[in-house]
């Protein structure tokens, strides 16, 4: 079957087509300046003879008119892979928060897409982009099954002293206060890799996502039990634009000493800070370029940076008693050799020891980065969320539910 799968965000859209049970990617795309002149379409088509790809530059006013493109791209005379939009039999929405209503994968309804836009407050950068993706899916692949994969719903195992945060339980009771966690699909998809590589199907994991977004999970046995984002995709580590931890008194000084209001502190937390604050660039690339060229704040925004990768590697390491390996995916994770460097510096002590060289190379796929000697691997995963959505569409309708 045929499984087209969006993951939508604000100003970008990236998708993928696949025929399943093959896992064969058919095409592969990004759709990006989304409302802005000048949006670009990047679509690259895979046949036996190697990859193929075509680069469009055109004014998207919107999600619609950008989906639209990429299907005429899919129908397309000469490098189309569908004669029409039927042959797709499911389009799969990676949405950013489930709440505590989906701990699996869902046919999209009437009454899920409710509960997304009920979730709209906890996940604004990302809930509305995704809930807007399923809107157009659904006018141009209408005979498809919509379905939505959670990035929360691989986190619903965490134990509940984990989940729960110290405030008066009716919060969480009445309120759904409480941490929910994300990406949890690209979690799901390399501690599965790892696990597999390792020869372990239990084995203790610490994953490390470094996209835009970043995050961390204590992963044993295939379960996650624990993870550095909370209600909303800010907690934990320093993201590109997005501070993580800080301390919530800081939110009441800017309110009531600074004259700040709450959406002005939304704002700032999740659009003007992280790296963008630190350091001017909300991009890894252009931050290593300002490093190399001795920028001191750069510097010191890698160092801080690591440092809570670092912080969450030593937590971790106690949630799990004892790591088999810590893994690294996404943008950054899979990249940045220097933030693995300094995330990994000094932790011999709990059998982490990075080989320098290993960690410089770059190389497609699976690749081990440890010493020789080093009690846990340390590897780096391309993430494929992507894939993994596809799957789970694919088990979904298999099952016949
Ligand atoms: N070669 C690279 N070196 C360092 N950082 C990189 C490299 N390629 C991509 N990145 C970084 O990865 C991040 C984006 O990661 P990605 O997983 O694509 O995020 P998202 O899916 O959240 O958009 C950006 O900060 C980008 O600079
Ligand atoms: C949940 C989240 O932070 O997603 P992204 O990394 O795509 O922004
Ligand atoms: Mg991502």
């Amino acid at each position: 079957m045929n499984i087209f799968v969006i993951n939508s965000g604000s100003s970008s859209l990236k998708y993928q087509l696949f025929r399943l049970p093959a896992e064969q990617p058919l095409c592969s795309g990004l759709v990006e300046r989304i409302g802005l002149d000048n949006s670009v379409i990047t679509h690259k088509v895979f046949t036996a003879d190697g990859e193929q790809v075509v680069r469009r530059t055109l004014d998207l006013p919107d999600h619609r008119a950008g989906l639209q493109e990429v299907l005429q791209l899919l129908t397309d005379a000469e490098i189309g892979i569908l004669r029409d939009p039927n042959e797709v039999e499911a389009v799969g929405h990676r949405v950013v928060h489930g709440g505590e209503s989906f701990a699996a994968t869902t046919i999209i309804t009437a009454e899920v897409k409710r509960e997304i836009k009920r979730l709209f407050p906890l996940a604004p950068l990302h809930n509305p982009a995704n809930y807007l993706g399923i809107e157009v899916a659904e006018q141009i692949f209408p005979r498809a099954k919509q379905i939505a994969v959670f990035d929360t719903a691989f986190h619903q195992t965490l134990p509940e002293y984990a989940f729960r945060y110290a405030v008066p339980e009716e919060l969480y009771r009445e309120q759904g206060i409480r941490v929910y966690g994300f990406h949890g699909t690209s979690h799901k998809y390399v501690a599965a890799q790892a696990a597999a590589y390792l020869g372990q199907p239990e084995a203790r994991l610490i994953t490390v996502h470094l996209g835009n977004g970043c995050s961390m999970a204590a992963v044993r046995g295939g379960v996650s039990i624990d993870t550095s984002m909370g209600f909303g995709p800010l907690a934990g580590l320093v993201m590109g634009t997005r501070s993580g931890d800080i301390d919530p008194s800081v939110i009441f000084h800017l309110i009531g000493q600074l004259g700040y209001d709450v959406e002005q502190v939304s704002n700032l937390l999740n659009k003007r800070s992280g790296m963008l604050g630190l350091a001017g660039d909300s991009d890894m690339r252009d931050i290593g370029k300002a490093l190399e060229a001795g920028d001191k704040r750069a510097a010191l925004a890698y160092e801080l940076y690591a440092y809570r990768i670092k912080k969450y590697i030593g937590a971790y390491a106690a949630v799990l008693n004892g790591i088999d390996a810590v893994v690294f995916t996404a943008g950054v994770g899979e990249n940045d050799a220097l933030v693995r460097r300094l995330a990994c510096h000094e932790l011999d002590f709990l059998g982490i020891q990075l080989d320098e060289a290993k960690n410089n190379v770059r190389a497609p796929g699976l690749r081990e980065i440890n010493q020789p000697e080093s009690r846990v691997k340390i590897l780096v995963i391309p993430t494929n969320e992507e894939l993994e959505i596809a799957k789970q569409c694919a088990e979904l309708l298999d099952s016949g539910t």
